[in-house]
């Protein structure tokens, strides 16, 4: 079992959080599936096998995978763990006093097992107990209603929590769909036996910042992104709170558009290779940083500049190298939407990516980059890739292997 410990985009993968979905992206409807942040209605059964086949190309390469449910499920053996957990899966103000008692004192009675399953997969209001009594809350909800929300953005165990070094900073998410996600993830880092020693980064803050966002492009160097998600506030709370715990000397924080196509800065950029990035070339030359450093108990702020330019001043490298696609728009687009630049390094110059992304991927294997193909035409239909739906919690040291000059 390894400690949990990040410092880098691209070290050896050793552990990695995975969530398989399960019941609750059967909730999804063509009536809610926007409000749940998915664009099509995925076919569950294929979803998880998608999920299955992308957890063994993991496995395949020595990654132990932790799954999120199972962490869930153990965590809440411990009693303070069920108090909070029926708590944060209790919306008194939706449910009204009586309707929130009932559900409390039910969920107080299940296995942890089924306790998880209710937080993941939600409850419809004619899935509630039986109770005394009459409740206009009951009345005039419809059966499917839900009285608690289903979580099918789990999947996506990037964005609700990530390590930096050896804390974890539970990520304040910014859509209301997602909110509570935080919450699940805030109480296996609290509860989880393996966790018991994990200390945190960023603290309470409130201001949303997605773990999407959040690119650990080297040791003491982080890249933020700033759009539809990561707020500024939330960029520099988080570049405080490193530089407090002196987990960073330099944090970027770099604005992308706010658009659903780039809804985190790993949307259109993930790094490949110790000194690499694979990149949507719309962007590649538009892309910049605003420096923030440490100074004197204060934040230092330049910029912004070309973030490529940024990225490897901080780096202390000569440039950060960006895989040629060389893609005509069209083809670029398409694949930026599939998430082509949304992969997940398993080592230096080795990522798992998903394969309708035909032309990105030969562009990698050009460059020399080994890439690990899955599926993921369910998987892909909350629209996050093989990046958004792994957070890594133990990653070996890059060490000193030099970086390739090419
Ligand atoms: N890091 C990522 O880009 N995560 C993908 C999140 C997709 C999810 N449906 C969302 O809209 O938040």
């Amino acid at each position: 079992m390894t400690r949990p410990h990040v410092q880098s985009e691209v070290g050896p993968l050793n552990s990695v959080v995975l969530h398989r979905p399960g019941s609750e992206l059967k909730r999804l409807t063509p009536r809610n599936n926007d409000q749940l942040l998915f664009d099509a209605i995925p076919w569950v059964d294929r979803a998880q096998e998608e999920h299955d086949a992308f957890a063994e190309v993991l496995r395949g390469r020595g990654v132990e995978v932790l799954l999120l449910r199972d962490l869930l499920t153990e965590a809440l053996a411990d009693a303070r763990a069920r108090a909070a957990a029926v708590h944060t899966g209790v919306d008194e103000l939706k449910l009204g006093a009586d309707v929130a008692d009932t559900l409390r004192s039910h969920l107080s009675g299940v296995t942890d097992a089924t306790l998880a399953e209710v937080l993941i997969g939600g409850m419809t209001f004619e899935e509630l107990p039986e109770a005394e009594g009459r409740s206009l809350v009951r009345r005039m909800h419809r059966p499917h209603d839900f009285a608690v929300e289903p979580l099918p953005n789990l999947l996506f165990t990037r964005d609700s929590s990530v390590w930096i070094g050896d804390r974890v900073a539970i990520a304040a998410l910014a859509m209301p769909a997602r909110r509570r996600e935080s919450a699940i993830t805030d109480l296996i880092y609290a509860y989880h036996p393996r966790f018991s020693h994990a200390a945190r980064a960023y603290g309470a803050h409130s201001a949303p910042v997605e773990g999407g966002d959040v690119l650990l492009l080297a040791p003491g160097v982080v890249a933020i992104g700033v759009g539809e998600r990561t707020t500024p506030a939330g960029a520099e709370s988080l570049a405080r709170s490193m530089f407090a715990d002196d987990l960073a000397h330099t944090v970027l924080a770099v604005p992308i558009e706010q658009a659903r196509a780039s809804m985190h800065l790993d949307t259109v950029c993930t790094m490949v290779d110790r000194d690499a990035v694979v990149m949507y070339p719309a962007v590649q030359h538009s892309l910049t940083a605003y420096a923030l450093r440490p100074k004197d108990g204060e934040l230092d702020v330049s910029g912004p500049a070309p973030f490529l330019d940024a990225a490897a001043e901080a780096m202390g490298i000569d440039r950060l190298r960006v895989i040629d696609t060389g893609l005509d728009p069209v083809t670029a687009e398409r694949e930026q939407w599939e998430d082509g630049n949304n992969t997940l390094a398993v080592a230096p110059g080795a990522v798992v990516a998903y394969e309708r992304n035909a032309e990105t991927n030969a562009r990698l294997e050009d460059a020399g980059i080994e890439v690990l193909r899955i599926s993921g035409s369910e998987l892909g239909s909350g629209r996050g890739g093989p990046r958004c739906m792994s957070c890594p919690i133990s990653r070996a040291p890059l060490g000193d292997t030099r970086i390739a000059s090419t």
